[in-house]
């Protein structure tokens, strides 16, 4: 179980702008450093999603990651995420599961997770958009990806057609846009009515992660 309750993981996840899939940075070594730097920067949320080699992590790495970035979430307030994996997030008391739509349903991740974890769905369409603001159990879902991008390779970019399309069905629930977004498309991003973004490359790839998630936090209202 998280250490906040449900109510207060979902307030934050409510004020969230800026939410973050990183890799566990095995090659680079500066795991803690990164993450440090991003949540100074205004990251509200992070998520460990490393399929480096095109398969997740062992569970004994992903769950060393996590521990690194639970600590530093914990300081700085912001929530951890855990993706795919129910067993893993209820192992490190994750406040927000991540689902695709070929991952398990929501209902058995409910069932792992209890009520307090925050679950979010990942839509590539207007149905599925429309699908995961209907589904009970589901707190936030993305859409996207905005632009076809390196870190999901193969998956169609509905592009913002889908944003458009999400933001004029005025959804209830946190909705963010996701894919090939960085600071120079945001206000492309923003324009066609999305409040909040996953990032991966532009901040993993930044030189100066903090300036980077500053930057986009700032846009970001
Ligand atoms: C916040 C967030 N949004 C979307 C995804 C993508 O999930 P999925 O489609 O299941 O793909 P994988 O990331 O599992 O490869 C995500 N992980 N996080
Ligand atoms: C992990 C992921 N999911 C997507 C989706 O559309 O569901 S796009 C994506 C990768 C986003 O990476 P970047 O910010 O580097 O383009
Ligand atoms: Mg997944």
């Amino acid at each position: 179980m998280p250490a906040l309750t449900g109510d207060r993981i979902r307030a934050r996840l409510a004020d969230a702008r800026l939410y973050l899939c990183t890799d566990a940075r095995a090659s680079r070594g500066d795991l803690a450093e990164f993450v440090d730097a991003a949540l100074a920067g205004g990251v509200d949320i992070v998520q460990l999603r490393d399929k480096t080699n095109g398969a997740p992590l062992e569970a004994k790495q992903e769950i060393a990651a996590l521990e690194v970035l639970a600590e530093a979430c914990a300081r700085h307030g912001a929530l951890l995420a855990v993706n795919d994996r129910a067993d893993v997030a209820l192992a490190v008391g994750a406040d927000v599961f991540h689902l695709g739509q070929d991952d398990i349903p929501v209902p058995l991740a409910r069932r792992i997770l209890g009520e307090h974890v925050v679950i979010g769905r990942s839509t590539h369409s207007v149905e599925q958009a429309r699908a995961a603001e209907a589904e009970d159990g589901v707190d936030y879902f993305c859409t996207g990806p905005c632009w076809p991008t390196p870190t999901k390779p193969g998956r169609f970019a509905p592009g913002l057609d889908l944003v458009r399309a999400t933001a004029a069905a005025g959804p209830r629930r946190p909705w963010f846009a996701i894919g090939g977004i960085d600071l120079e498309r945001l206000p492309e991003v923003l324009d066609a009515g999305a409040s909040r973004i996953v990032v991966v490359r532009a901040i993993t790839e930044a030189e100066d992660p903090k300036a980077a998630a500053r930057t986009l936090k700032s846009r970001l209202g």
